[in-house]
């Protein structure tokens, strides 16, 4: 062993013992703070005198609670501090740091040595750093160059200098395995190893390495959208999770964990990256689906259709009668021109269309919807939109308070009454006797009026109709959604362009699903944002960044909706458009037309082309499927060729991927995923595959990213990555349509050591771009 090794070694001891020693402190701290906490919420109720007698005596009450509830904060606070450094010292206790530059700063003619790890460590007296966090400004320098000229920017302005040496440190438990000088080796040996190695159940984070182009990414920071476009593989997903850890470290005094949402593809998806921020020793974001927030908003009143659903029917309904129709309607409904058609018929709402409904109560009508909108028509023009809908708000009201008034002497209430359980009156009594400023002891002697147990009796009857107005749920939403299909001629008022000629169909499409309380998912959107313009956008300004991954599978409709729902965050948005599967992406969208979302000059696009996840034949295979592959650029990683093997019926399918499972276990594959096209086909490979041992199905809604063997449909696949994968049939007549193109390029792309095709008959002509030495036709 070199002196130089040793010298190093030597040194992770020292850094290894300083962090012992504060996890040993830290440990004693938290399990104080621990106890401190459960003292506090234990004896909450003992520390607080509550009387509320006298208006001093509230206010003491007020005022005690209040200090309590800051106790107990504070110490949940430092408590939950303390136990975040507290885990991430635990993990830097195996591996306090994974690089280190020597750099000579402009000016100086001393060597520093910057050692980089996942956080922060400096000696006792806090003066020495014995680790740079890798998200401090100079760290950047490890990411961004090659020995030579090389600078970092810090919020004092740029430091220039000397890039004297970089080096790669492996270590594992606390010992040292290697190191290696960046500026010899060649290739990129820690790299090479991290690429090698086989999945885990969760996604890992990728400091050690991130390359510079990612680095671009996770330090971007301009204007309100940055828009990463990358090749499968590129580690878009990878750069997306250290930029989120980036701005929380950043911006740890104005940005917390919960202020930034990740748009991801799928449960399962959100269960495989789960663990990359708390690895590096920072609390998860929010994870969401679209479609969660669109039940969120809209399951009371459709029950909605899911994206995957309507992707299985695109994949596998080709021959129901109104197939064509569909699929026209689903691009058209995502489309820009339908966009703007629904902005102008709000805007033409303004004079004509609004429905409403009746207001009724007890099944008599109090007003019909035909004379809300004969008020809401009459009133004001020159007043804003949503102005005259909050007048008419208040003026429905106040025909409910009406209401209450003449109600309280109709015979039902008197009924009611006599009909009160005892526990009722005692409540009513009670309620009305605080009103009434009796407290605790004297409210038995209140004496109730029968007039005024009449009222309160019609003001709870009142109150879900109350409820109704005031969120608005007099306007007749549904009904003014279905006028723009009810006619298909009137489509043409507010559309700049022709519709598609199958409009009608569509029209009548529409008008059957929403009629049997259904939503398709291509209408989703569009049905909500239209609620919201009539409405006003229900806005959330707390959410500081949202994180939009898969981004290729969102129309410009959807962006434009996430832009206004949340006004005060900024976007990052990756995607690759050699991958989007679903119907409505068609030839001439791409990122660019997301510029328009904030400008230009609050725009920046970058290109991710390096792809990291397959071995290098499987890259030059796959990119062969996509007429840009050329300028996807494989990590040199070795493996062997694509196999693609022809059979002729499916029991000998079966058979052969059974016994190939057992062969990819025996390389020591974690994971082997056997992808068909569809559920459909899932279905029935899972069945016919029930001989392969612990086989797990994945289905639409599976929450868990599953290690193993698993039959999984293609759109399920997106986004995640197996050791293995099997095709399950890659023939002609599953993938014989050119428009299957991207979805074939998705399956292939998601195998990191091992890609075999199978196919019953005559392999699919997508195939044909790729040259035979790029595969092996066994
Ligand atoms: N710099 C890096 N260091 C180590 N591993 C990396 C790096 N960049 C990417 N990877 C690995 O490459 C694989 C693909 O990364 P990721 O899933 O982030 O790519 P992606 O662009 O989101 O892919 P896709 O679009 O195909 O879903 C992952 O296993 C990731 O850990």
């Amino acid at each position: 062993m070199s002196s130089k090794f040793q010298q190093e070694q030597q040194r992770v001891d020292h850094v290894t013992e300083i962090i012992q020693e504060r996890i040993y402190n830290l440990e004693k701290e938290t399990s104080k703070r621990k106890d401190e906490v459960v003292k506090i919420r234990k004896h909450f109720w003992d520390e607080i005198k509550v009387n509320t007698d006298t208006f001093d005596d509230y206010l003491e009450t007020i005022i005690g609670l209040r200090q309590e509830a800051q106790a107990l904060s504070v110490s949940q606070t430092t408590h939950r501090h303390a136990s975040n450094k507290l885990s991430t010292l635990r993990r830097m206790q195996h591996a306090p740091y994974f690089g280190r530059i020597d750099f000579i700063e402009e000016g100086s003619t001393d060597e520093e040595q910057i050692y980089i790890g996942i956080a922060t460590l400096t000696n006792e007296s806090g003066e020495d750093f014995l680790v740079y966090d890798w998200r401090a400004p100079i760290s950047s320098v490890y990411y961004d160059y090659q020995p030579g000229a090389a600078q970092y920017t810090t919020p004092a302005g740029i430091i220039k200098g000397e890039l004297e040496k970089k080096w790669q440190y492996l270590i594992h438990n606390g010992v040292l395995q290697s190191m290696f000088d960046t500026s010899i080796t060649i290739g990129d040996e820690i790299l090479q190893q991290v690429l090698g190695k086989g999945t885990d159940k969760h996604m890992h984070s990728i400091v050690a390495t991130i390359q510079q182009e990612q680095n671009r990414i996770i330090r971007h920071d301009h204007g309100r959208l940055l828009i990463v476009h990358g090749a499968a593989g590129s580690g878009k997903t990878s750069a997306a999770l250290q930029r989120i850890a980036y701005l929380l470290y950043k911006y740890r005094d104005s940005i917390n964990a919960d202020q930034i949402i990740l748009f991801s593809p799928n449960s399962m998806f959100n269960s495989y990256v789960s663990n990359v921020l708390p690895e590096l020793g920072e609390e998860n974001m929010q994870q969401v689906t679209f479609q969660e927030y669109l039940n969120h908003r809209l399951s009371n009143e459709f029950q909605i259709e899911n994206p995957y659903e309507q992707l299985e029917y695109v994949l596998t309904a080709l021959d129901a009668p109104s197939y064509k129709q569909r699929v026209a309607g689903i691009r058209f409904k995502a489309s820009t021109p339908f966009f703007e058609a629904i902005e102008s018929y709000r805007k033409a709402l303004e004079t004509s269309g609004m429905l409403f409904k009746d207001i009724r109560f007890r099944g008599k009508p109090i007003v019909t919807g035909e004379e809300i909108a004969n008020r809401f028509y009459s009133s004001d023009t020159s007043l804003r939109f949503h102005n005259r809908l909050e007048r008419l708000r208040n003026w429905l009201l106040k025909k409910i308070n009406e209401t209450q008034k003449t109600e309280r002497t109709e015979p039902w209430v008197e009924e009611e009454i006599e009909l009160l359980s005892n526990e009722a009156y005692n409540n009513a009594h009670k309620y009305l006797a605080k009103k009434n400023g009796f407290q605790r002891e004297s409210i038995a002697d209140y004496e109730m009026e029968p007039d005024a147990l009449a009222r309160l009796i019609v003001q709870q009857k009142l109150k879900p109709l109350r409820k109704r107005i005031r969120t608005y749920r007099f306007i007749d939403m549904k009904g003014i959604y279905k006028q723009l299909f009810t006619n298909p001629l009137h489509i043409k008022q507010w559309l700049d362009e022709e519709p598609p000629t199958e409009w009608p169909d569509i029209c009548q499409i529409t008008l059957d699903e929403i009629n049997n309380g259904k939503l398709l998912y291509e209408d989703a959107t569009p049905y909500l944002l239209l609620n919201e313009l009539i409405q006003g956008f229900q806005t959330n300004r707390t959410i500081k960044h949202i994180v939009v991954d898969e981004a290729q599978d969102y129309s410009p409709f959807q962006f434009e909706y996430l832009r206004r729902l949340f006004p005060a965050a900024k976007m990052t948005v990756l995607g690759d458009f050699n991958q989007a599967i679903f119907a409505h992406a068609n030839e001439q969208v791409d990122f660019q037309t997301l510029t328009g979302l904030y400008g230009p000059e609050q725009t920046e696009v970058i290109n991710l082309s390096r792809s990291y996840r397959s071995t290098k034949p499987i890259i030059e295979f796959t990119r062969r499927l996509m007429p840009n592959g050329d300028q996807i650029i494989p990590f040199d990683r070795d493996g062997d060729l694509p196999v693609l093997t022809r059979l002729e019926s499916y029991a000998e399918l079966h058979l052969v991927i059974s016994s190939k499972v057992d062969e990819l276990r025996g390389l020591g594959c974690n994971t082997i995923a056997i992808i068909c096209k569809s559920a459909e086909e899932s279905k029935r490979a899972y069945e016919a595959l029930s001989n392969i041992n612990d086989l797990k199905h994945v289905k639409n809604g599976s929450m868990e990213y599953e290690q193993g063997v698993v039959v999984i449909p293609s759109y399920l696949s997106k986004g995640i990555e197996f050791d293995a994968v099997i095709i399950y049939d890659a023939s002609e007549i599953v993938y014989g349509d050119e428009s299957l193109r991207r979805i074939f390029y998705t399956v292939c792309t998601r195998a990191m050591h091992y890609l075999q095709l199978y196919s019953v008959g005559e392999p699919t002509r997508l195939l044909q771009t790729v040259s035979n030495d790029q595969f092996i036709m066994a």
